[in-house]
């Protein structure tokens, strides 16, 4: 693992009812936007709930250098999962509000750097799914924490509210890791500095987003997915797969 790491998974496997979803998974994720892309059913969301701490691996384990999940008071790592259960009743401010308190936030910000300013005094249950998106995004941003986790955040978006979402992640990416899944790959072009591709639980191809276009001969992210993850041959090949993985982030741009 290199000194930069935030986080890293090594040799994780899940599996659910004997059956692995992942399998042999290391990784390790530095300061920037690294994007997790694959087909439905790859396994994105159960390595991202892995790398949050959310999914317990079968095998294999995470680790995070500066401290993981639950280290003291502070909060180290912030999560998106795919679907989130926010409570009725409560303003955009004060749900924001109440998870600010527990690791002293300030939810006016957060809500200001989603482009949300103007709704903090809506009830949750009146944004539409795109703005509780946003809130979601702003919650797992709340403390600063070394890795943010965001589960597909541009799912049910509309194009403008999509780059904004990726633009928050961004923002959010200076000294953190941010780790995003997702189906945009037009947005994990413009704005992912690394980028893992998944394939039946396996990594497909993974590290800087520009190393990885020179070395398989492709314009963009989505030549590199129809190249890698439409491509059986390379995981048969073990292509990367069970190896350990370096993602570098914004420091090799
Ligand atoms: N809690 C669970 N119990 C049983 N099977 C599960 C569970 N979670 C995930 N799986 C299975 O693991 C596989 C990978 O799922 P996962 O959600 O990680 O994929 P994904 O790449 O995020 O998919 P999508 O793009 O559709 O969101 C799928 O076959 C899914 O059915």
């Amino acid at each position: 693992m290199s000194e930069r790491a935030l986080a890293a998974v090594d040799g994780v496997t899940r599996a659910y009812g004997g059956v692995p979803v992942l399998e042999g998974v290391s990784l390790s994720v530095e300061a920037g936007v690294t994007a997790v892309v694959g087909p439905n059913g790859s396994g994105k969301s159960t390595l991202l709930g892995v790398l949050a701490g959310a999914v317990e691996p079968t095998d294999g384990a995470v680790r995070y250098p500066e401290g993981g999940p639950r280290s003291g008071s502070e909060k180290r790592v912030g999560y998106l999962p795919q679907r989130v259960p926010f409570r009725d009743g409560f303003t955009a401010r004060e749900t924001l509000g109440f998870y600010a308190a527990l690791v002293d936030g300030d939810p006016d910000a957060a809500l200001a750097a989603v482009g949300l300013a103007d709704a903090a005094d809506k009830r949750v249950e009146a944004l539409s799914g795109g703005m509780r998106r946003l809130l979601g995004i702003a919650q797992a941003t709340l403390g600063d924490p070394a890795v943010v986790v965001l589960d597909e955040p541009t799912s049910g978006l509309d194009p403008e509210m999509r780059e904004r979402a990726f633009r928050a992640a961004a923002r959010a990416s200076d000294d953190a890791a941010v780790v995003v899944s997702s189906h945009d790959l037009d947005l994990v072009d413009a704005h992912a500095d690394a980028v893992v591709v998944l394939r039946r639980g396996r990594i497909a191809a993974a590290g800087p987003r520009e190393r990885l276009l020179d070395e398989h001969e492709v314009d963009d992210v989505d030549g590199l997915y129809r190249a890698v993850a439409g491509d059986a041959d390379a995981i048969a090949r073990g292509d990367n797969g069970g190896e350990a993985v370096h993602v570098a982030g914004v420091s090799d741009r």
